[in-house]
C-alpha cells in the first residue's frame, strides 16, 4: 500500500466537507476517484500534499509508505512534492509563468528539488519532453507559443520528471479536446507501465475509469459511499448513487454493463 487514507475529515470553521473518508491507493495501480461535482474530491486530493486552501483544517491520517503526512513540516513536504508525489492539475496553464521558457520551468522545477549541475538539467529536460512527445527544440518557447494539449503534456513531463512513486491527477484532461484528452490518457498509461507509479485519477468521464482503472471508489458529499474493483462496480453497483451516477453516463450504460469490453482490446 503505497498510500493510505485513514478516517480523513476536512472542516470549513462553517460545516465538516470531508467527513472520515478511508482510502487506499496500491504500489503501481491506477485508482479512480469519481463522484458528483462538489463531493470534496478535489480538497481530498489537495489533503495528500498539505495543499488545502489555509481556511480548512483536518484531522485523520494519510500515511504514504506508513508515515503520516498531515504532520509533516511545510519544508518537508515541498521536498516529498514532485520528488515522490507529483500533481497533474485541470488548471495546467495555472503551472507555467507566461514569461519563462518552458525550458526555463524545467530547469527551475529541477533547480528546487537539488539538481545542482546546469547539464544534467539540461539534458533530462530534454528527455523528458521527447517522453511525452514533444521535441526537444520547445524547451526555448514561451507557454503562449504552445498549444493546450502541448502544455498539457508539457506539465505532465514535469510532473514526471523525478520518478514520483504517486502521482495526483485531478481532472487532468477535463480542459482537452477528447482527442487530445485520449493522448494524454495513453500517455499517463504507458508512463504508468515503463515506472511503476500508481495513479489517483480525479474524474467525471466513465470512458476512462473503464479503460484504464483498476479500483475505484465513489464519492458523494463528503463521503466515499463504494470501493472497489473496477469490473465489481461497474457490473455490480452496491450503492444507489453509483447506480445513478452511471446510469447518468446514457450513451455509455449498456456497454458499460455488457461485459466490459476493453476498448484497448477492439
Ligand atoms: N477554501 C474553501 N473553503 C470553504 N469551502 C470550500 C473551500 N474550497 C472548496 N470548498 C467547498 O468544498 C466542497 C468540495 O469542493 P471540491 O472542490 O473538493 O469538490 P469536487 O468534488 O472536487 O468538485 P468538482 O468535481 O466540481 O471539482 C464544495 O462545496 C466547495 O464549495
Amino acid at each position: 500500500m503505497i498510500l493510505s487514507i485513514e478516517e480523513l475529515s476536512i472542516f470549513s470553521r462553517e460545516r465538516t466537507i470531508v467527513d472520515s473518508v478511508s482510502l487506499a491507493v496500491r504500489e503501481g495501480e491506477f485508482m479512480a476517484l469519481v463522484g458528483q461535482s462538489g463531493s470534496g474530491k478535489s480538497l481530498l486530493s489537495q489533503a495528500i500534499g498539505q495543499l488545502l486552501p489555509p481556511n480548512l483544517r483536518t484531522s485523520g491520517y494519510v500515511l504514504f509508505e506508513g508515515s503520516n503526512l498531515l504532520e509533516w513540516k511545510p519544508k518537508e513536504m515541498r521536498a516529498l512534492r514532485g520528488r515522490d508525489i507529483s500533481y497533474i492539475f485541470q488548471d495546467y496553464q495555472g503551472a507555467f509563468t507566461p514569461f519563462r521558457s518552458i525550458g526555463g520551468h524545467f530547469d527551475e522545477y529541477q533547480k528546487v528539488h537539488g539538481e545542482k549541475s546546469a547539464s544534467v538539467r539540461k539534458k533530462r529536460a530534454a528527455e523528458a519532453l521527447e517522453s511525452v512527445g514533444l521535441h526537444p527544440e520547445l524547451l526555448r518557447r514561451y507557454p503562449f507559443q504552445l498549444s493546450g494539449g502541448q502544455l498539457q503534456r508539457a506539465s505532465i513531463a514535469t510532473s514526471l520528471m523525478l520518478s514520483p512513486r504517486l502521482l495526483i491527477a485531478d481532472e487532468a484532461t477535463t480542459a482537452l479536446d477528447s482527442m487530445s484528452a485520449h493522448r494524454v490518457l495513453e500517455l499517463l498509461a504507458r508512463k504508468q507501465a515503463e515506472t511503476g507509479c500508481a495513479i489517483l485519477f480525479i474524474t467525471h468521464d466513465w470512458r476512462h475509469v473503464r479503460r484504464y482503472a483498476n479500483r475505484l471508489s465513489i464519492m458523494k458529499e463528503g463521503r466515499i459511499v463504494e470501493s472497489g474493483g473496477k469490473h465489481r462496480i461497474l457490473d455490480h453497483p452496491q450503492h444507489e448513487y453509483t447506480r445513478q451516477l452511471i446510469e447518468a453516463a446514457p450513451v455509455l450504460s449498456n456497454e458499460l454493463k455488457s461485459g466490459l469490453k476493453e476498448v484497448g482490446a477492439e
